[in-house]
């Protein structure tokens, strides 16, 4: 039987929790990227005893470990994008950026080989997880400033919603004009494309919901009406492992970004009730 060539598979590796009720972390990575034709590989960062009602421990593993986990996946999958969630230690931010540069490194030198595949950009997008939807710190204390310096300076596209950037950029968030502003200040830490999600802007609990993406050059609005809904587990996780999905598919970022909100946006209309809590998103065939 002859190997088939996986060279031009778009791949994302995600790095991220597990959140064994399914609902976001890897688990829910894997899943939007199956349905969205993706190859999806996953290295865990912690391991988190969670339900539909919230995360109750966290169990961290030995940041030596993930770390080699990840270098071994990154070298032999080459995936054109890899994608973070929960990162959890300072230990693994600062793992993660080293073995970063090294991988773009390596990579540059890849360009001049004959597969086809190393003409394409190899890309980080990064959802700055630090609380779970219940509040628990996803992220240790002290590894704020650390993110800010080794790993944004590396980042293509940063998907914070309104309080992650907040705990970035130290300022307040209260409408769209804040937003633009945080922006600015988040692209001022070296990030190429922020995705900063609306969801959480203070008394827009009717009417429409606006998420802003911007680089230093361009600028969009993705407005859509706010679904009414019960706070549905797993869109942050949803939204990014489908903006990773669709730029290792080759789409520009601005395509990737309003693709991934139309499709998480059509998931939030249909949460599947599938524990005795909050109801999730990413779920199967149904959003096609
Ligand atoms: N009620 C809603 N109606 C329409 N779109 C929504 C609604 N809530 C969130 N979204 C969209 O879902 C995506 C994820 O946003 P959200 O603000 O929920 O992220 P998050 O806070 O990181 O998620 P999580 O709760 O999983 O941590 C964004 O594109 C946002 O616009
Ligand atoms: C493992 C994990 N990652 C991210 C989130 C944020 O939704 C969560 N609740 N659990």
């Amino acid at each position: 039987m002859s190997k088939r060539d996986f060279s031009e598979l778009p791949k994302v590796l995600s790095i991220a929790g597990s959140d064994p009720s399914g609902g976001a972390g890897i688990q829910a990575d894997l899943k939007v990227m199956a349905q969205l034709d993706v190859y999806g590989a996953a290295a865990v960062t912690a391991l988190t005893r969670q339900t539909t009602r919230g995360v109750h421990h966290i169990y961290a593993l030995e940041p030596d470990w993930v770390l080699r986990q990840i270098e071994e996946v990154l070298y032999d999958l080459k995936p054109r994008v890899v994608k973070t969630g929960m990162l959890q230690s300072p230990a693994i931010l600062q793992g993660l950026a080293k073995i970063w540069r090294a991988y773009q490194e390596e990579y540059r030198s890849l360009l001049d080989s004959d597969c086809s595949d190393n003409e394409q950009e190899r890309r980080l997008v990064i959802d700055p997880v630090m609380h779970s939807g219940t509040g628990i710190s996803l992220l240790d204390e002290g590894s704020l400033r650390l993110f800010r310096e080794e790993l944004l300076p590396l980042t293509t596209v940063l998907t914070p919603n309104i309080p992650e950037a907040e705990a970035f950029t130290g300022m307040r968030i209260k409408n769209m004009e804040d937003m633009e502003k945080a922006a600015g200040l988040l692209l001022d830490c070296g990030v190429q494309w922020v995705l900063l999600k609306g969801g959480h802007l203070p008394g827009q609990e009717e009417g429409e919901i606006v998420d802003l993406l911007c680089s230093h050059d361009e600028s969009y609005a993705f407005a859509g009406p706010r679904i009414p809904y019960q706070d549905p587990h797993g869109t942050g996780c949803t939204l990014a492992s489908a903006l990773a999905s669709y730029m290792a598919q080759n789409y520009s970022v601005r395509e990737s970004a309003a693709s991934a909100i139309t499709w998480v946006r059509r998931a939030i209309e249909k949460p599947l009730q599938v524990g005795t809590g909050r109801p999730v998103v990413c779920q199967p065939a149904l959003v096609k």
